[in-house]
């Protein structure tokens, strides 16, 4: 047996990605806890396996058995329901590796089916589906309280608009409204610079502070918009680890940006088995 990888990103969003076309991975949250670790592992924000929906135990109503399915976890070993950076990757990998033979095509997620277009200057557009808004409320973090709004994009968010990134300590989990965000919440941090622009930072569920959020720009643009009383429109969305694209009209949203590969590789079998004995 051999374990392949590939270590990709999207805005600098991280993933090591795994091919198992077959389905014999047994991808237990240690093991994805240290695939990710950045000092004894590969390194990443999260991990991306490759494998035909058909294996994946209760995954929604409208992904076929033969689809592509991405089984994204965070760094944490958490499971989560989408990865709109993640996807981008997930999307090009299928493509390059001859996995799917036209540029367009779906794929199934554990929020539904997402329709894909893969375009040839590496960009990757996805039709990410409603962004819902939902309920006020409000986030602490380095002592100081920021109001925002929650945004489902098949995965939580809560959109705080503020007047500056540079100040924030985002070096631990913000505390959120924990009857609101049963099961956690990405926090996005937003500064409005202009009608079709703006800046984001977000803290992670599951992972921390990273560069990027797929999922979190959506969110950001229909937060944004949902503030100025509005619900289409669209804006670039410059975050630390580059700059994608969004647009919302009422019934759906489109996250439009880059996705690159860096590496690929083995993994070590002796390291991956002993990883087996490891405690949940
Ligand atoms: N980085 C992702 C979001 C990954 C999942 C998130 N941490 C969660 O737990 O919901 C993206 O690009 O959307």
């Amino acid at each position: 047996m051999h374990i392949s990888f590939l270590k990709g990103h999207g805005t600098e969003n991280d993933f090591v990605l795994l091919p198992d076309v077959d389905a014999v991975l047994d991808l237990t949250p240690a093991r994805v806890r240290a695939l990710c670790d950045r000092r004894a592992g590969l390194g990443a924000d999260g991990v991306l396996r490759v494998v035909r929906a058909k294996a994946v135990e209760g995954r929604p109503g409208d992904v076929d058995d033969d689809m592509w399915f991405m089984d994204y976890r965070n760094a944490d070993g958490s499971v989560a329901e989408m990865c709109g950076n993640g996807l981008r990757v997930f999307a090009r990998y299928l493509l390059d590796s001859g996995l799917v033979g036209e540029r367009e095509f779906p794929v199934g997620t554990r929020a539904g089916v997402r329709a894909v277009r893969v375009d040839g200057n590496g960009e990757v557009a996805i039709d990410m589906g409603a962004a819902r808004v939902g309920a006020d409320s409000s986030v602490t973090t380095g002592g100081r309280r920021f109001a925002g709004v929650a945004v489902d994009v098949g995965n939580p968010h809560l959109v705080c608009i503020v007047d500056s990134l540079d100040d924030l300590d985002l070096s631990v989990p913000p505390t959120h409204d924990r009857e609101l965000f049963p099961d956690g919440v990405n926090v996005e941090f937003v500064v409005v610079d202009g009608p079709e622009r703006i800046r984001m930072r977000v803290h992670e569920r599951g992972v921390g502070e990273t560069r990027s959020c797929g999922t979190g720009t959506v969110a950001a643009v229909a937060g944004v918009l949902h503030a100025r009383g509005e619900t289409s429109g669209a804006a670039d969305v410059h975050v630390p680890g580059g700059c994608v694209h969004v647009a919302i009209s009422g019934k759906t949203s489109t996250l439009t940006g880059p996705a690159a590969f860096v590496a690929r590789g083995e993994v070590d079998l002796t390291w991956w088995n002993a990883l087996a004995e490891r405690a949940e």
